[in-house]
């Protein structure tokens, strides 16, 4: 101790000296070490605060108050090793086993996502939590279920149509501050965007955040904020020190949840939200509902009512970016590739002709075309939202590949470049949708399990059924509203901080209402 007070007396100078080399005046002089101290105390300070909160959450594994939820000092990846422990792998039957075979649980980096501290259905490496956790989640989306979700779903693309009809009209009709495209122009990465913002809001809160009419709502802001800033902090941990993360968002879940059990019996409504309430509600009725240990009922996966805020949140996050970011894709790749584009639009004509003037495709129509589908799975392939990988933590030491493997290892799942194999995908990075299709493709059949768009085993994608819905209610309704067009000379690379998104969060297409 007596060391360690001696070396903090020591700081400044030793700062200060080196800050020094070659100072001019007095004032100069005294510079550096109001800095040096400034720096020291804020240091101090903060690990104090770190060393409080670590101690508090250590104490209750529960730890929820309000400065956890807002202001998370402490990170659970703090004490990530320096040295790196990560392997990256992109052999077939290497990542079968890491996702499948093995079923090796997620790394520590998910944690990253557990909010109020308490698992959830996406962080969770607990594999008692999840499988409770994943039995009373999932058949909020199952094929029966879903349907009930379409009306909602139309609702929202009906608005999007009108936007763009009101934007293609005038141009000057977006929002103040955003910048007005030359007249037929349209920014599809924004609008994919918003609108299953929209989507998910509606489905999993009860309420549209009117993003594609009004873009203005803070909460999916604040959002993405949080968590690009959560990520930066992961790989600059010194970013922890000045840029504290605000989980405020959280707070909207709460209220949602709360309006909708005060509304009662009336308020009930067919979607995401409702499922898990009454999922808990029937929980509890079987006599299998909390039994008031919170850190049990954590572990056991209990539908608490933090649990029920806490996955439509979840929906949110895992289910807003990933949908439009794909959407956006398969847009882009379209407008490049117009003999694919013509082949798709014939392909939905068909599929709709009997529909009335101004309806909207329906799930029935589009849910079994092959093209659409080849179209969505090709883009899917090209640039999977897991663009940095799937990773996952080796629990044993085990051998993969013809390599030892050790325990702690990190295997990252490599999606990206399995799917850009060409090995496995000729021409691969070339859009060719035919590929999709046994009868057209000038390739071999594609094998089992070298696509993973949605991950596999027991932690892929709960959504995957949702999200396909989506993509082809919406792509389908723009497509056969719309004729788009190629506008050269933009960037169109991206990045990943959760999911993967446009570097440059736009990507302009030409539209004009069809005849
Ligand atoms: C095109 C759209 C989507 C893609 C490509 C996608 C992809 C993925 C992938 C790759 C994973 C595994 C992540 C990992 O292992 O680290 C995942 C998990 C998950 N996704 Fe999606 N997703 C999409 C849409 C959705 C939607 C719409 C929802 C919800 C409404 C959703 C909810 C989830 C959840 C909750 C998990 C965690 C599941 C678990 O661990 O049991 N996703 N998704």
């Amino acid at each position: 101790m007596a060391a360690v007070s001696k070396l903090l007396a020591d700081l400044p100078g030793i700062l200060s000296a080196s800050l020094d080399k070659y100072p001019k005046t007095v004032q100069d002089l005294k510079k550096p070490r109001i800095l040096a101290r400034l720096l020291i105390t804020f240091a101090v300070l903060n690990a104090l605060r770190k060393f409080k909160t670590n101690r508090d959450s250590m104490l209750n594994p529960l730890f929820r108050s309000e400065q956890a939820i807002t202001n998370r000092y402490f990170h659970p990846l703090s004490h990530i090793p320096s040295t790196p422990n990560i392997v990256s792998i992109a052999d077939k039957d290497a990542v079968r086993e890491i996702l499948v075979t093995s079923d090796f649980p997620k790394s520590e980096i998910h944690e990253g996502l557990e909010l109020y501290n308490q698992h959830n259905l996406f962080s969770s490496r607990n594999k008692d939590f999840h499988k409770n956790r994943r039995r009373l989640v999932a058949p909020a989306f199952g094929l029966q279920y879903l349907r009930s979700l379409e009306p909602v779903m139309h609702d929202c693309i009906h608005v999007l149509i009108r936007k763009i009809d009101e934007i293609l009209e005038d141009p000057r009709s977006v929002k103040k501050g955003t910048k007005i495209l030359p007249k037929g122009q349209i920014n599809v990465c924004s609008f994919m965007n918003r609108l299953s913002l929209d989507i998910i809001g509606e489905t999993a809160f009860g309420q549209s955040f009117q993003m594609v009419r009004d873009d203005s709502h803070p909460i999916p802001r604040q959002m993405a904020k949080t968590l690009k800033r959560s990520m930066q902090q992961t790989f600059n941990p010194w970013m922890r020190w000045f840029l504290p993360l605000d989980y405020s968002f959280l707070r909207f879940g709460a209220e949602r949840v709360k309006v909708r059990r005060e509304a009662g019996e009336q308020g009930k409504r067919a979607d995401l939200l409702q499922f898990l309430i009454d999922a808990q509600a029937n929980e509890r009725a079987n006599g299998n509902g909390e039994t008031g240990n919170e850190y049990e009922d954590m572990i056991a996966g209990k539908l608490t009512d933090r649990a029920v805020e806490t996955e439509a949140i979840v929906f949110l996050i895992a289910g807003s970016e990933t949908s439009s970011t794909a959407m956006t894709n398969t847009l882009m790749y379209l407008v490049k590739n117009p003999r694919t584009l013509n082949r798709l639009v014939r392909e939905l004509d068909q599929a709709t002709a009997n529909n009335p003037i101004g309806a909207l495709p329906t799930y029935d129509q589009v849910r079994n075309l092959p093209y659409l589908t080849a179209c969505i799975n090709e883009s899917m392939r090209l640039r999977p939202v897991a663009a940095t990988g799937l990773p996952r933590e080796v629990t044993e030491d085990t051998v993969m590949g013809g390599y030892n493997i050790p325990k702690g290892t990190i295997v990252l799942a490599n999606i990206p470049s399995l799917h850009w194999n060409k090995e496995y995908f000729p021409r691969p990075t070339e859009f060719i949708p035919e590929r999709w299709i046994p009868d057209e493709s000038a390739f071999p059949l594609i094998q089992d399990f070298t696509f993973y768009p949605f991950s596999a085993g027991t932690r892929n994608c709960v959504g995957k059924n949702f999200a396909m819905m989506e993509m082809r209610l919406i792509l389908a309704t723009i497509l056969t509203t719309y004729d788009i067009e190629y506008v050269p000379y933009q960037r169109d690379d991206y990045v990943q901080f959760i999911t993967t998104a446009l570097a440059t969060e736009s990507y302009i297409i030409k539209m004009s209402k069809r005849l």
